[in-house]
């Protein structure tokens, strides 16, 4: 099938012309006659807990297909306060990975290239660009607007670092988050986690900082519930000390981001202009994302916490759905797999 996505195209193509394939065909049922909303998502309700993390919903146009697809739970692809450019071209490649992709295997470099056969493992890389707030809100209220009964937009946004300091960066991150407040969206989504920034310490792993944050966040937004997007943490005691700074602050978890990896062509040379290291996500880190799930569910129990866990990474089957809830996520999100299957969310529906 073809992806919603077209990687043969620029992120600026696709965010003016997509989205393409199954999701610009009409829609039989139409999200309308998507039934009781029969389960909760951070207390509110759903049809089904279950849609497309942050990133391959360029914008409105994108949202609005997927809620109409049956995607019940999508997140709008961060934000920032002010308008950033995109990483150059390509930004999405096919990678190729034999099994998982462990820590061990991440330290060596993988081969990638525009061959995206299964088991499907991609890289993205675009530097999370954003147009400028004028231009972001009103689509962003757009999005909100095209949820029907029982679906939820969520707002995702991430702080910018400038020169002024740990204040300015903790007072764009409210800044960023009243905007998307602004815009109507029901439920936040604050990305720690974004290899593709250009430095390997990811925010979500510097946990003074982020509870400094996140208490200058929870002041501005009150009650709307914010959900906090995290990286692979190999170091399970770096984790639980991230929830229990956290767990008081937060609606809930959202993991895995991206795993990032050294990419060269199949003849060895750096893949992508500019950059050698790029978020691999897709069938290799599916790993990742259940492994996360389990022990953000035994933090949450063994610490007494009442947080929602979002479970991402690899999900391209209704059965990786149920693994994941089973494992302790109250809500599932597939990227990779929903781009290149644009019929998921109907073929969830009928197991959830
Ligand atoms: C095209 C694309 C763009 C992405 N952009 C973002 C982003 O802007 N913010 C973010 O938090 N994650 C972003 N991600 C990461 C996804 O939300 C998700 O965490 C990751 O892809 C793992 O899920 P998957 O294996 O289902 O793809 C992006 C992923 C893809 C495929």
């Amino acid at each position: 099938m073809d992806p919603f996505y077209d990687p043969a195209l620029s992120y600026e193509q696709n965010y003016v012309r997509g989205p393409f394939g199954v999701f610009v065909e009409p829609v039989a049922d139409g999200p309308m006659l998507a039934g009781d909303p029969a389960h909760r998502f951070v207390g509110i309700p759903v049809r089904t807990p279950f849609g497309i993390p942050a990133g391959p919903l360029l914008n409105a146009r994108f949202a609005a297909a997927a809620f109409a697809h049956g995607f019940d739970v999508c997140v709008y692809k961060t934000v920032r306060t002010r308008a950033h450019a995109c990483h150059p071209f390509p930004n999405v490649l096919a990678v190729h990975v034999d099994g998982d992709l462990t820590p061990e295997r991440a330290r060596r470099p993988l081969v990638a290239d525009d061959d995206f056969a299964e088991p499907r493992s991609i890289s993205n890389s675009f530097g999370v660009p954003s147009r400028d707030p004028d231009r972001w809100q009103p689509d962003m209220a757009a999005a909100v607007a095209a949820a029907a009964t029982g679906q939820v937009l969520v707002g995702g946004f991430q702080g910018t670092k400038g020169d002024g300091g740990a204040g300015a960066y903790v007072a764009d991150h409210v800044r960023a988050a009243r905007l998307v407040v602004e815009t109507g969206a029901p439920v936040l989504e604050l990305n720690l986690s974004c290899p593709n920034e250009g430095t390997s310490a990811l925010l979500c792993f510097d946990v003074p900082r982020v509870r400094r944050i996140l208490e200058a966040v929870k002041e501005e937004i009150g009650d709307v519930p914010l959900l906090v997007k995290l990286a692979h943490f190999p170091d399970n005691d770096a984790l639980r000390t991230l929830v229990a700074a956290t767990a008081t602050l937060v609606a809930g978890y959202s993991a895995i981001n991206t795993i990032p990896a050294r990419l060269v062509t199949p003849g060895g040379a750096q893949a992508l202009p500019g950059r050698d290291v790029s978020g691999v996500c897709g069938a290799a880190i599916r790993w990742a994302g259940l492994d996360m799930v389990r022990r953000l569910a035994r933090a949450r129990d063994d610490l007494g916490h009442d947080v929602a866990i979002v479970g991402v990474g690899g999900v391209t089957t209704p059965a990786d759905v149920l693994a994941l809830r089973a494992a302790g996520a109250d809500a599932v999100m597939s990227a990779t797999g929903a781009m290149w299957n644009p019929n998921l969310g109907h073929e969830v529906r009928a197991v959830l």
